[in-house]
């Protein structure tokens, strides 16, 4: 397994060990001595797997507030997404600033994505699931977005406007200037 740290603090780029042979493969996808190696010491008490039937599917971008806020640990088994994470820690010097990788059944990557950032993701094939592993409950009482176009993040989503698949929750989002400011972590 290769952990990579990327630029912004916090989010760490997993590659992990694929055994190919002329029956198939064989990946662990998560282990959690190699992860400890890696700096990734918490503990998973939730896996969540979501398909999208699209292309240019956008969930996101999502993120609990504490007490109930979530480290995530993000996969693709079949198809492939643009993964993005934005620093929403108030006071961090890269606040506001985003980091976007592709995940795919191909490249089998996964994104490390602390406490402090919003998630989300744009699907790039149809038939994408994704699946990931959170370090806190499903709190729908904390659960909270920030607007996946807002100007001032300068995401490059491969898809724009009309064309993106949106839930009706994500199509209403604030900005990040409007978040309140008691989202700090
Ligand atoms: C996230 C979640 C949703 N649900 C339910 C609530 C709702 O009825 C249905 C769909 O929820 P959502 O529309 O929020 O699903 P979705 O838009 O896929 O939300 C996910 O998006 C990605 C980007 C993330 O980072 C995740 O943490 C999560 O927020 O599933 C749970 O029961 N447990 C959960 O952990």
């Amino acid at each position: 397994m290769k952990a990579t740290n990327l630029k912004l603090p916090g989010l760490i780029l997993i590659e992990p060990n694929i055994f190919r042979d002329s029956r198939g493969f064989f990946s662990e996808t998560y282990n959690a001595q190699q992860f400890a190696e890696a700096g990734i010491t918490e503990a998973f008490v939730q896996d969540n797997h979501s398909h999208s039937a699209d292309r240019g599917v956008i969930r996101g971008l999502h993120f609990q507030a504490p007490p109930h806020a979530q480290d995530k640990l993000v996969r693709v088994s079949r198809g492939a997404i643009l993964d993005v994470a934005v620093d929403i820690r108030v006071g961090s010097p890269t606040f506001g600033q985003h980091e976007a990788v592709v995940l795919s059944a191909e490249n089998w990557h996964q994104l490390w994505v602390p406490k402090g950032f919003a998630h989300g993701f744009c699907t790039l094939e149809p038939d994408t699931e994704v699946q990931y592993k959170v370090t806190e409950f499903y709190a729908p009482e904390v659960d909270f977005g920030l607007a996946w176009d807002d100007p001032a993040l300068g995401i490059d989503w491969p898809v724009r406007g009309e064309e993106a698949v949106l839930s009706p929750k994500d199509r209403k989002h604030p900005r990040l200037a409007e978040l309140p400011e008691h989202f700090s972590y």
